[in-house]
């Protein structure tokens, strides 16, 4: 059986006087070293990107973080300078691939602006700075240009006993990395909260009526893919699901 093909988004990001589409090396290497897939980056440019010939050749969406913001035209809010940078051409890229994989009942993992980007498609909506709010702590990243330091595990999650992601990962509290301003605000319809930080934070959800493997964190778990235990699990169920899905696919005869 070839590798499951996994898809992955990209950013829009300018610089060396391009505009480039581009993905964070960890992400890909997540997905292949850990979830045993092949990584295929999906462009995020200002021109229509045919995600539905895309998700019928996949057998996974990987939806990664980012620094740039979903648009708060997409839930009904109000851009902000304070709350920049967007990412207009990945917003138009990603909200409707989440909802074509939760329809085909593609396997969908997503990290941090990933899970910010499942709550939108979902009909949620998005605080844009969680340490405003009273009682929480600040989510944000270390001050550091180390990426070690900066993604370090940094605070529990509490794991909802029972849960998806409690059976994923063997464990109801784990540490967790934090590199994230915003945060779920409404919960969609649909999204089940699987995991909290101490002072409330969602920090994982699961889409209730998923046909397949649809998880969402706020962390970052494919920074230490390779050697912290619960983000290993997260990725290798990720990798088993695509797998499947990638089996079961090719049991079906093809028409014609
Ligand atoms: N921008 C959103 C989502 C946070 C996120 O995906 N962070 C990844 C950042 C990686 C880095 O800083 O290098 C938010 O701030 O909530």
């Amino acid at each position: 059986m070839s590798k499951p093909l996994i898809l992955v988004t990209s950013d829009q990001r300018s610089f060396d006087n391009f505009v480039w589409s581009a993905t964070q090396t960890q992400y890909l290497e997540a997905v292949s070293t850990v979830a045993g897939g092949v990584p295929v980056q999906v462009p995020a440019i200002d021109r229509p990107v045919d995600v539905e010939t895309l998700l019928d050749r996949a057998d996974g969406l990987f939806v990664t973080g980012s620094r740039s913001n979903v648009h708060p035209s997409r839930y009904g809010g109000s851009a902000t300078e304070e709350a920049e940078p967007y990412d207009l051409a990945r917003d138009q890229v990603t909200l409707p691939l989440i909802r074509g994989a939760l329809a085909r009942g593609l396997p969908l993992l997503a990290v941090c602006r990933g899970l910010q980007e499942l709550n939108v498609a979902l009909g949620g909506t998005l605080h844009p700075a969680l340490h405003s709010l009273s009682g929480r702590f600040d989510h944000r990243s270390p001050d550091s240009t180390d990426n070690k330091v900066r993604f370090k595990l940094s605070h529990q999650v509490d794991v909802v006993p029972g849960s998806q992601l409690a059976e994923i990962v063997g464990e109801t509290t784990f540490m967790v990395n934090s590199l994230h301003r915003q945060g779920i605000f409404t919960l969609a319809d649909g999204l089940v909260v699987e995991a909290t930080a101490p002072d409330g934070t969602i920090e994982a959800v699961r889409v209730a009526d998923a046909r397949g493997f649809a998880v969402a964190v706020q962390w970052h778990p494919e920074f230490w893919a390779e050697t912290d235990p619960p983000s290993r699990r997260i990725f290798e169920a990720f990798g088993a699901a695509a797998r499947r899905f990638r089996e079961t696919e090719i049991a079906v005869p093809v028409a014609g």
